[in-house]
């Protein structure tokens, strides 16, 4: 027999309301090695994130990737932590407020924001019921990664149904696939580096750099290295630059098989070396910034151009907490809650005193 969770108090005396569930990858709980193995057990366990045959995989990962790879990692981890917490974590919190609030100034009191982690905490299956037991029927889930992947965007998916799989009575869901063409974000990307250039002139190069998938996934069908391309293109035009001063670059390889290319390192070396002075690099994929981007965008990639003859690198942060991203944030959230909007929830008085009639009639025979 299945097994479902509890439902939240059916007779909750509110109106119904409407979830919204920013989504993101997940962080460690702390930059240590302890708190880094249980983290890199479940991402790394994920058949989407690693498509190698189970049999195979299982002892690598159990192997030497959590005997080396916690330790390693946490020593990174630790040089960008913040006072509140992995910066991954602090700047989807935040976000969370501001959209909470700009939603509420649009005059959207139904609506409550809330935030998950796919790997770590706090869950997705925690999230939602918490959202359940707040009252709400209808949920938007937006994961938050501008490029769709499978082995991002879709995982929010699965977890998101293996948890509507054990609800008896289940709430509307909505899923935002992507936004890497959406004005408002390619719009506040555009403005943080018009803003950057305003105060330190402009580079000789502007690099793009996403995290990089398999190249295996592209040819299976995965859309992600041409949403990334797109993105790219559109925020150039945004800029008006000549396409000749831009580059798209993948970043964050990952074991040994060859991934989208080309890599941003060996990018920002041959640069340095063909004597390009100065370059600024931009983290399209990533709306926070977290550990690839201020690491290894800011501190590894920053080091291996200057090794290289480089002159200037500048990083340009992600839209973290950015007004015009907030905004934009909240016109692509009520662009996707349109139909739910113009479409008022089941009356649940009436939904109420029937299922209040049921059960008296039920007690009485
Ligand atoms: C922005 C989109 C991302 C894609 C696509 C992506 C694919 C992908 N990642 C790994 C392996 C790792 N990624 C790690 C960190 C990490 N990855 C993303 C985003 C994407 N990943 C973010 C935002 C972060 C940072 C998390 C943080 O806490 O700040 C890590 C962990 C760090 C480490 O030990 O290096 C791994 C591992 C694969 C294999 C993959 C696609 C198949
Ligand atoms: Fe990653
Ligand atoms: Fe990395």
């Amino acid at each position: 027999m299945a097994r479902y969770w509890p439902e939240p108090p059916y007779l909750h005396g509110t109106a119904p309301r409407t979830g919204v569930l920013l989504v993101n990858l997940g962080t460690p709980a702390a930059p240590t090695a302890a708190a880094l193995r249980p983290y890199l057990k479940q991402f790394l366990s994920d058949p989407r994130v690693v498509e190698i045959p189970r049999l195979l995989w299982w002892p690598i990962l159990n192997g030497i990737i959590l005997t080396l790879r916690p330790a390693a990692s946490a020593k990174k981890y630790a040089s960008v932590w913040m006072e509140e917490g992995s910066p991954l974590k602090v700047h989807t919190e935040r976000l969370t407020t501001l959209l909470a609030k700009q939603l509420l100034q649009a005059g959207h009191d139904e609506i409550d924001v809330d935030f998950a982690m796919r790997y770590g905490a706090p869950s997705i299956s925690d999230r939602l019921q918490a959202l359940r037991a707040r009252g709400c029927t209808r949920i938007l889930v937006l994961p938050l990664y501008p490029q769709y992947s499978a082995s991002t965007t879709a995982t929010v998916t699965d977890e998101v149904g293996r948890c509507l799989a054990q609800m008896r009575n289940q709430p509307e869901v909505r899923f935002v696939r992507n936004f890497h063409d959406n004005p408002g974000y390619i719009q506040a990307l555009a403005s943080s580096v018009r803003e950057h250039w305003a105060l330190h002139g402009e580079p000789d190069r502007l690099v793009m750099s996403f995290h990089g998938v398999p190249r295996r996934s592209l040819e299976l069908g995965d859309p992600y290295h041409c949403e990334c391309h797109k993105t790219a293109r559109l925020l150039v035009a945004a800029l008006g630059i000549a396409p000749e001063r831009a580059l798209l670059t993948f970043q964050s390889r990952f074991g040994k098989a060859e991934w989208l290319q080309p890599y941003t390192q060996p990018t920002l070396e041959k640069l340095a070396a063909q004597g390009i002075g100065r370059v600024d690099v931009i983290c399209p994929g990533f709306v926070a910034d977290c550990l690839e981007t201020l690491e290894e965008m800011a501190m590894e990639c920053r080091e291996a151009f200057l090794h290289h003859g480089g002159k200037v690198f500048h990083y340009i942060p992600c839209l973290n907490e950015r007004q015009d991203w907030v905004e934009g944030l909240t016109a692509l959230t009520i662009e996707h809650l349109g139909a739910w909007l113009s479409r008022p929830q089941a009356d649940e008085a009436e939904l109420k005193a029937a299922r209040a009639q049921a059960l008296a009639l039920g007690a009485r025979s």
